[in-house]
This record gives C-alpha cells, sequence and structure tokens, in this order.
C-alpha cells in the first residue's frame, strides 16, 4: 500500500502575551493508501491545529506534511474534511450541498448531480430528503449527508474531526455502525479525530495517541480485529483491554 499522508517531524507554537506556546512538538506519522488511522488525546493537545495543518489553513513552526509524497504545506485542497458540526449550505438543498463540494472539487456539473442522487439513495437517505434543506433534517441525517459529501469528494484524503461528538449517546452509536459498514465497503484513505476511544477502536485500523501539549505522539496501536467488524465488538475482552490501555495513556498524570 503506497503511502497518502506523511506528518514529518511537524511542530507549532502560537505567540501568546507570555511568550510563544508550542502545541506541537516533533510529530511524525503517515497514513497508507485505504487505511483508516485515528487520532487520540487528551483535549487541547492540539488535534484541530494538526487538522488545519494538514488542510493547509496555517503553516507548521517546522517539519514537513506532504501527501503522495509532495510537501504541501500551506496548501488547500488536498484533503476532504468533515467537521463536528455538519455545516450544509442552509439555502441549498441536501442533494445541492453535495453538488457544489464536488463541483468545486472539479467534477463535471452533471456528474456531481447524478453521483449525489445515486448515492443519497445507495445509503438510505431516500424518501425526498434529496430535495429537502438540511435545517428539516435530524443531526445524525445531517451528518449522514456531511459524510457524504466528504466520501464523494475526489481529494485522496478524509479528514473527520470529532465527527460525531455533537450527537447523542445513541445516535452516535447508529453512525459509527452506518459509517463502519459504508466504509468497508469503500476503503478511503482516512484520519479521524476522535475523544472516544470505543470509537476508535471500532473504526480503525491503526490508533495514534497524542501526549497533552506540546503534543508527540506516544503510541501507536494496531488494532487486530479483523474486518468486517460489528459494534458487538464491545463485548469481546480483548477490546475491553486495548481499552484500559489507551484510557491509562490519556489519564492525566498526577
Ligand atoms: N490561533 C491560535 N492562537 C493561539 N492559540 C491557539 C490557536 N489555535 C489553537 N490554539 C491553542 O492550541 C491548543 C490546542 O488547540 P486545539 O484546538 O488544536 O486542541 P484539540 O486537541 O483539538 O482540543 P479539543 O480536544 O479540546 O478539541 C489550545 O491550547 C489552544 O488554545
Amino acid at each position: 500500500m503506497s503511502i497518502v499522508l506523511e506528518v514529518d517531524g511537524i511542530s507549532k507554537s502560537f505567540d501568546g502575551q507570555a511568550g510563544a506556546k508550542a502545541v506541537l512538538s516533533d510529530v511524525s506519522f503517515h497514513v497508507k493508501e485505504g487505511e483508516f488511522v485515528s487520532l487520540i488525546g487528551p483535549s487541547g493537545s492540539g488535534k484541530t491545529t494538526l487538522f488545519h495543518l494538514i488542510g493547509g489553513l496555517a503553516k507548521p513552526t517546522g517539519g514537513d506534511i506532504r501527501i503522495h509524497g509532495r510537501s504541501t504545506v500551506g496548501e488547500r485542497g488536498n484533503i476532504a474534511y468533515m467537521p463536528q458540526q455538519a455545516s450544509l449550505m442552509p439555502w441549498l438543498t441536501v442533494a445541492a450541498n453535495i453538488e457544489l463540494a464536488l463541483d468545486i472539487a472539479g467534477i463535471d456539473r452533471q456528474d456531481a448531480r447524478s453521483m449525489a442522487r445515486e448515492w443519497l439513495e445507495r445509503v438510505g437517505l431516500k424518501d425526498g430528503i434529496a430535495e429537502s434543506y438540511p435545517n428539516l433534517l435530524s443531526g445524525g441525517m445531517q451528518q449522514r449527508v456531511s459524510f457524504l459529501r466528504a466520501l464523494l469528494s475526489p481529494q485522496p484524503l478524509m479528514c473527520l474531526d470529532e465527527p460525531f461528538g455533537a450527537l447523542d449517546a445513541l445516535t452516535r452509536m447508529q453512525m459509527q455502525s452506518w459509517l463502519l459498514s459504508l466504509w468497508e465497503e469503500n476503503r478511503r484513505t482516512v484520519l479521524l479525530v476522535t475523544h472516544s476511544i470505543e470509537e476508535a477502536l471500532l473504526l480503525s485500523d491503526r490508533i495514534l495517541v497524542l501526549s497533552t501539549a506540546p503534543a508527540a505522539v506516544i503510541r501507536e496501536i494496531t488494532v487486530p480485529f479483523s474486518r468486517p467488524r460489528k459494534d458487538a465488538l464491545w463485548s469481546n475482552p480483548d477490546f475491553n483491554e486495548l481499552k484500559r490501555e489507551i484510557y491509562d495513556l490519556l489519564k492525566p498524570v498526577r
């Protein structure tokens, strides 16, 4: 499998009143083609900052970011990004929201139109949802549309930033199962930021554990469960063992 993303010795500091504040310190990792990798770390450890750097919205203080071997520091348009809040355009229908993203990414308008409609049906968003406006959909439905928009976008890497963080616990579990089966069919290259250890274990091939700020990768865990996975994994003793191990890594040092 070829390497899609290389984060190579990245550091990032912000200037503040009390001088420079280091947020990331020598962070290095990679994501291979078709891999699902999760980043998990304490609150404030710089996960969103890292996504901003990968997406080209900010520049690192040091280090390099490469996509398919080419340095993309400060360059936008290389990732399909899914934020915590769906951020759909309220004045466009669901289908038009997806079409717009594909259009911006350079896909022919006619192709974007048929892709959006076909995929909405395929992922169970039927019964006129394509022609509905986003504010008529539940939070979970909006996130399905947001995920689909990222999934269909042609960029080589999907970055999912706490995509289910704003959902209630039950909807979140349903969304995880939905995303799991959809991802296992499509195998796009994914980097996920999450606060949920269970979510990371259920979905990922590998988990990168970040330390508190200034953050570095303190552990890389290869998730040993075979695919296709089912949410019944939650009752597997090995699942709980790994959950405990990651929880201990994230515990604040007293
Ligand atoms: N533009 C900025 N200027 C100054 N400090 C910033 C800026 N952006 C982020 N920070 C600081 O960097 C640190 C890391 O923030 P970031 O949002 O990346 O963490 P996070 O791991 O995503 O947090 P959470 O898990 O709570 O969402 C925080 O202390 C934050 O205040």
